[in-house]
């Protein structure tokens, strides 16, 4: 990898972007790699890749590409030229070759730092939005993350005391959740009225901000058939409906509650900017079926945006140079949109995610 000063060019304000190798063991470096080696993807941001040295090397060799970064050696020191990437290493891996296709500590605590050192330039004011390649929570717990997920180590890390909330797109159609990396079993006793209320109108406020005026929500019921008038659960009588009906008093146009598994047929036919759920997979699985290779997940509620693919650590091909990044492209995209200030935040295209 060459570390050679290019004679600098102009700095335009273009955003400037960390971008992070996710867990070493998984496809993240190779599609973070893939990624980067995209000229348009170099000229559209300034990108602060902030890497393990031995991660860095998997992910080219894996990718078959070899990327051309100016090496800063400190985050005092940062600085960029147009149209190519700047490296900031940390041998977090202690010189070892990641092992591939597995959580280990070592991968976890590789990945868990990248996250602190992203957050740590933000808070320093030295970059407009973060874009990880896939994490694996596993890896993440291993390497010492406590929190339920790297939303909120990054909601503590910056000090949000607000409602958090992962948003997952695919094309026009936007979805948050009430509970999100918890277990199966807890989800009931987490629904209340005002978690409801929250995941609607931390999606409302971010649909308002992407030009959608008035956007249509529709919320999930927890149980079979949203409950089927209380013989299956009562939830949605005691929780789901009054949190529906008084946001609807505030002004939001919620619907439902709808039942989970028909609700996404009304959503992709466009009946509704946006579907709220209960759990993580209420929406995911829709929303995976529906566009899993352009998928993005933006992390809500947060100073800056922060975005991934909705693609995960995929060790399954982990080194096998496979691995498709069109969803990791279009959370760069998101990121570029969203850092560059004004630009609506919606999908590009209909097919295409944002
Ligand atoms: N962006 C992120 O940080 C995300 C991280 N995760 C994490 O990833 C881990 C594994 O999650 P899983 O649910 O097993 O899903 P996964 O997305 O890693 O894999 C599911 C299936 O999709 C395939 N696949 C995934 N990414 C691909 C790509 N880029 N190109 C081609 N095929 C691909 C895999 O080979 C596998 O068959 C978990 O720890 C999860 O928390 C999951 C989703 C997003
Ligand atoms: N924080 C990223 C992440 O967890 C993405 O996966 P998902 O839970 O939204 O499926």
């Amino acid at each position: 990898m060459s570390t050679q000063t290019k004679t600098p060019s102009v700095i335009s304000a273009k955003p400037r972007i960390v971008v992070l190798l996710g867990d070493p063991s998984g496809v993240g470096p190779e599609m973070a790699v893939k990624l980067l080696a995209r000229q348009r993807n170099l000229d559209a941001a300034r990108v602060l890749l902030i890497a393990d040295p031995a991660v860095l090397a998997e992910g080219e060799r894996v990718a078959g590409v070899k990327l051309d970064p100016l090496q800063v050696d400190s985050l005092d020191e940062l600085r960029f030229e147009d149209g190519r990437p700047s490296l900031y290493l940390r041998d977090w891996m202690e010189g070892e070759a990641p092992v591939l296709g597995e959580s280990n500590e070592r991968s976890g605590r590789a990945s868990f730092e990248a996250l602190e050192y992203a957050t740590v330039t933000v808070r320093r004011g030295q970059a407009d939005a973060i874009l990880f390649a896939p994490l694996n929570k596993h890896s993440l717990r291993l390497g010492g993350l406590t929190h339920e997920d790297e939303l909120r180590y990054m909601q503590e890390r910056f000090a949000v005391t607000g409602f958090v909330c992962e948003f997952n797109l695919t094309g026009s159609l936007w979805t948050s959740r009430v509970t999100s990396h918890i277990p199966l079993k807890d989800v009931a006793s987490h629904i209340t009225v005002e978690g409801v209320g929250d995941a609607v109108k931390i999606i409302a406020q971010a649909l308002r901000r992407a030009g959608v005026a008035q956007p249509r929500i529709a919320v999930t019921g927890l149980n079979p058939h949203a409950g089927d008038g209380g013989s299956i659960g009562m939830e949605e009588i005691e929780i789901i409906a009054p949190a529906i009906e008084k946001l609807r008093a505030e002004g939001y146009d919620a619907r439902g509650p709808f039942s989970p598994d028909t609700v996404f047929i009304g959503a992709r036919r466009g009946d509704v900017d946006a579907v709220v759920s209960m759990y993580h997979d209420q929406g995911q699985i829709a929303m995976k079926l529906m566009g899993f290779e352009q998928g993005v997940t933006l992390h809500g509620g947060l100073p800056v945006p922060v975005a991934t693919s909705a693609s995960g650590s995929a060790f399954d091909i982990a080194g096998k140079g496979i691995a498709q990044i069109e969803g990791l492209q279009q959370a760069f995209d998101l990121c570029v949109r969203m850092a560059s200030g004004g630009a609506p935040v919606r999908a590009p295209t209909e097919t295409a995610t944002a």
